[in-house]
């Protein structure tokens, strides 16, 4: 079976140019391969490089070395020097990224922004509006905020629109960065049940969390980046 990811000798390095040109070498030779329907936790004290990973598996940053492989389209496409559009094409369909926080776009009504992401995938606006009020349903929004915009939402409104929005189409590779962090039990077994609905479909899964009850709960295999880093001291 090939997988959904694969990263090899992945090296992250900050320069500082505002800072006397300090060097800050924060990933270094990184790799695992993570397989459709497992989730791979990330695990490491705080400042070990965790969300850095994160967004340099998600091509937000530019990594110093190495190679990101994915399966996209029944291809594989390494994303260490891919083109933007090809980047973007990957977003669009193979791979997402669940921030903590919700982007939001003002006056773009809460419903709206949930049911984008199956638009874009060709999903007719009856069946994305109603998966959008069901899964909106699940994670208790109140349907008087459904024609809201976002922006003046609490915290842990703004982050439950957020996980709705992600889960409202299906990705073959789904980054997760603290899922389920400023959420109250109810809320965190909600999203507990999409991650394992999203496994049981195929998705693989790359996640941070801080909440140990989440991390049991959703990962299958541990990549410990303190460890790494001793590794390659
Ligand atoms: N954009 C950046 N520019 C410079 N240094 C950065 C940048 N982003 C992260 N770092 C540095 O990289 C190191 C790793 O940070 P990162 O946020 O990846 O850690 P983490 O493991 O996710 O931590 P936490 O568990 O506290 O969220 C830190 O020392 C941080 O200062």
């Amino acid at each position: 079976m090939i997988p959904a990811m694969q990263v090899r000798g992945l090296s992250k390095r900050f320069v500082l140019h505002q800072q006397q040109g300090a060097v800050l070498d924060v990933l270094s030779d990184i790799a695992f391969d993570v397989m459709a329907g497992e989730c791979l936790v990330l695990h490491g004290q705080s400042g070990a490089g965790k969300s850095t990973l994160l967004r340099t598996l998600y091509g937000n940053y530019l990594p110093a070395d190495g190679s990101i492989r994915v399966l996209h389209d029944g291809g594989i496409v390494e994303m260490v020097g891919a083109q933007p559009r090809q980047t973007l094409a990957l977003r669009r369909n193979t791979l997402g990224y669940v921030s903590q926080f919700l982007r939001v776009i003002p006056r773009v009504a809460c419903l709206d922004v949930v049911m984008e992401p199956a638009l874009l995938r060709g999903v007719p606006a009856e069946f994305a509006r109603a998966k959008a009020a069901a899964l909106l349903r699940r994670l208790a929004i109140p349907q008087r905020l459904w024609g809201l915009s976002p922006s003046t939402f609490s915290g842990g409104e703004q982050q439950r629109v957020n996980i709705a929005r992600s889960f409202i189409a299906p990705w073959p590779l789904l980054l997760l960065d603290e899922p389920t962090a400023s959420l109250d039990d109810i809320n965190r077994d909600v999203v507990l049940e999409l991650v394992a609905e999203a496994k049981a479909g195929g998705s693989a899964l790359i996640a941070i969390s801080h909440d140990e009850k989440t991390r049991s709960a959703i990962g299958d295999r541990y990549l410990d980046l303190t460890a790494q880093e001793a590794l390659h001291d």
